[in-house]
């Protein structure tokens, strides 16, 4: 985890050069930088990469600094052992059949959002990313200090997630709802800025693989509880990033399914 965190402020500390190499408009390319602080991210610089299977994409990652690889690579396979065990528990407590959903998690997606947020300079709250929810099942958050806030479900209000030294925050993603259909439900956040240092945070993302869609389990779908969502997949969230620029809805709105 400390290999991680410093992997990723060396990263951020390197040469404009070496990280633009990495900067892109196509949000569909594995490796990508961004430090155009519009939109979503309102004081943010983010790399993106995919990370698994890590054989296939790490020699796309960053080599500035030389060990990014390394200890990246190290704490990409790790947290990704323990998000699946997560994962493992959830459907078991939802009653799902394991086989099918461990197969694709096997193949699934892992991408790492290394993000970096500098020191806040004016007082107050400053948001240095937006509020969003995540695409993938659940998220993984390792970061350097405080800063990460969720919006609480039932108060509608924001809380700040206390960060004990070494711990991990996992919280739910877009299509954890749509597998179970609404029992575990997608946790809105936002990151701000803290008022003594620069911020760096690894989040790691998990899904399943890119074309594979997904959709409510059979199980969890009668007539008492209709099926609520339709079915998607990472490809079909990707294109509906390209497709959103002019409107305020969120993916998994998107998604939900017309009761009236
Ligand atoms: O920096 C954080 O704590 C949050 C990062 C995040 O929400 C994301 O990368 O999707
Ligand atoms: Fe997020």
């Amino acid at each position: 985890m400390k290999g991680a965190l410093q992997a990723a402020s060396e990263f951020f500390e390197s040469s404009p050069k070496s990280k633009a190499k990495f900067i892109s408009p196509d949000i569909t390319k594995p490796v990508r930088y961004d430090c155009s602080n519009d939109g979503l991210s309102k004081s943010r610089s983010l790399l993106k990469h995919y990370a698994h299977p890590l054989d296939e994409w790490i020699h796309f990652w960053p080599q500035e600094p030389p060990s990014y690889r390394e200890k990246m690579g190290k704490y990409a396979v790790e947290i990704r052992r323990v998000a699946l065990d997560i994962l493992d528990a959830i459907f078991q407590s939802l009653g799902l059949h394991q086989a099918y959903i461990r197969e694709k998690l096997e193949q699934g997606m892992q991408f790492l959002a290394v993000n970096s947020y500098p020191q806040s300079t004016k007082p107050g709250v400053t948001v240095g990313l937006a509020p969003h929810s995540d695409y993938g099942f659940i998220t993984l958050i390792l970061p350097s200090c405080p800063g990460l806030e969720v919006m609480e479900h039932h108060t509608k209000s924001w809380k700040t997630v206390l960060q004990p030294s070494d711990a991990i925050h996992v919280h739910v993603g877009d299509h954890l709802e749509v597998l179970s259909n609404g029992i575990f439900r997608t946790l809105v956040h936002r990151a701000v800025l803290h008022s003594e240092k620069n911020r760096v945070s690894v989040a790691s993302i998990h899904g399943f693989p890119m074309d594979e869609k997904v959709k409510s389990a059979g199980e969890l779908v009668d007539e008492e509880h209709p099926k609520l969502y339709r079915e998607s997949s990472f490809k079909d969230f990707l294109d509906f990033l390209l497709s959103r620029r002019n409107n305020n809805e969120s993916y998994i709105e998107s998604l939900r399914i017309s009761t009236i």
